[in-house]
């Protein structure tokens, strides 16, 4: 395809992701796998090319522009490059009109910015939508059997700050066929991710319920913590969810991790205490990862901008507050509650941690960590927790809080 060619190509892309955005459809790189699929005449270069046009669009518009075209208009408006692409001439894009429509406003939606978190300036807010870094953490494990079979660790990798044991890289590399990912021996997350299982404080011959734990990220983060001395986790790992399809992916990891006896269970939605009868008032800690804006995630997912409404965050706020609840329930005496969000909002992370203290009496907001002094405290407080960010950090933007129940 030639460049101007791909430019049109960019614009029917953000077309159908605009589409998808309005609908509450797929999410954009589900609608850019699925699209390049029936466009097999496009290569590899053309992808990457019409890809990156796409996300600088993106990332340029807090609020869903009326069709591809306009984004793109407005963008060539900055970039002569760009704007001598749109010529009309065979699969180029048409030439562009004074008064044509263009997208207008600012990269943060509007609507949004007194929920924020008031740590988040406006070179915070930047920082959220710039390019992130790939991190990894590494599984002890594995590791060692890699090194044992002669295979190398991916190399060029910066380590990650003590106490996570992981590493990072350039945010184009690409470990999907490097052995280490094959063998399990790294499992991609962001080091913001590694921080929260590392707030759990997890250790073998405790009880750990992973309440809100999708595909098993930060549960096999807990399994490696709670490790015996053969890599089985030594105590109860339990992990949660309400997502058949997420879930089930857990045993498909951990396998490829060496991680056994993770207890997996399928939550019913409105009836989750159902199948956690069992562990009323006994878990040392619960971690309630819960559902969120995702509004830290932004510098990945750019196009959640376009699909948060001040209704869904409602919701979302609502439904925090009664996993939080539910979760009080299985937390023994002393045992502790680790309440985290990949979000930047207020009321998603220290408003959300205030009114559960205000609604339960007897616990309390303790420490997010208890390293030795002289280790990595990231983050900055913000009411009983802390907030993590791009700018601040160096990860994607999370909240986090430890409550104790006395
Ligand atoms: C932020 S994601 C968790 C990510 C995961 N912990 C990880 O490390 O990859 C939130 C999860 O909460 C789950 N969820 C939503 N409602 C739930 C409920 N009522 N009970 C348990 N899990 C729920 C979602 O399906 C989703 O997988």
């Amino acid at each position: 395809m030639n460049p101007a060619a791909r430019v049109q190509t960019a614009i029917e892309l953000l077309d159908a992701i605009i589409i998808a955005a309005r609908d509450g459809g797929a999410a954009a790189d589900t609608v850019a796998t699925r699209f390049f699929k029936e466009r097999r005449y496009a290569g590899s270069g053309d992808r990457r090319a019409i890809r990156e046009l796409v996300w600088r669009a993106i990332r340029r518009f807090g609020k869903i522009p009326i069709n591809g075209r306009s984004a793109l208009v407005a963008l060539a408006d900055k970039d002569a490059d760009l704007a001598a692409l749109f010529t009309g001439e065979g699969r180029a894009p048409g030439v562009i009109s004074a008064d044509e429509p263009r997208a207008t406003g600012s990269d943060m939606p509007k609507w949004l910015v007194p929920h924020l978190d008031p740590l988040i300036t406006e070179r915070e807010a930047q920082a959220l939508l710039e390019r992130a870094p790939l991190d990894v953490r590494i599984n002890a494990l594995r590791a060692a059997q890699l090194e044992d079979d002669g295979l190398p660790m991916p190399t060029g990798g910066e380590p990650l700050p003590a106490p996570l044991l992981g590493l990072r890289f350039a945010s184009d590399t690409n470990l999907l066929d490097h052995p280490a990912m094959q063998l399990g021996a790294v499992e991609v997350q962001d080091a913001g991710s590694q921080w929260i299982a590392h707030a759990c404080q997890a250790r073998a011959g405790m009880t750990v319920v992973d309440l809100c734990a999708g595909a098993g990220g930060k549960t096999l983060a807990l399994a490696a913590a709670m490790a015996g001395p053969d890599g089985d986790v030594d105590g109860l790992l339990v992990a949660c969810d309400t997502d058949r399809r997420r879930l089930q992916q857990l045993p498909v990891r951990a396998e490829r991790a060496g991680v056994e006896r993770i207890d997996a269970r399928l939550l019913d939605p409105r009836r989750e205490l159902e199948a956690l009868d069992d562990l009323t008032q006994v878990a040392d800690v619960v971690l309630v990862d819960a559902p969120c804006s995702g509004s830290g995630t932004w510098r990945r997912n750019p196009d959640g901008r376009w699909r948060l409404t001040p209704q869904r965050l409602a919701v979302l706020v609502t439904e925090q507050a009664r996993l939080l609840d539910l979760a009080a329930k299985l937390v023994a005496p002393g045992g502790a509650l680790v309440y985290a969000v990949c979000a930047i909002t207020r009321e998603e992370g220290e408003a959300q941690v205030a009114s559960f203290l205000a609604r339960h009496a007897g616990w309390t907001a303790e420490p997010v960590w208890n390293d030795p002094a002289g280790a990595a405290s990231p983050g900055r407080p913000s009411g009983a927790g802390r907030l993590l960010t791009p700018a601040h950090d160096a990860t994607d933007g999370f909240f986090i809080a430890r409550i104790k129940a006395v």
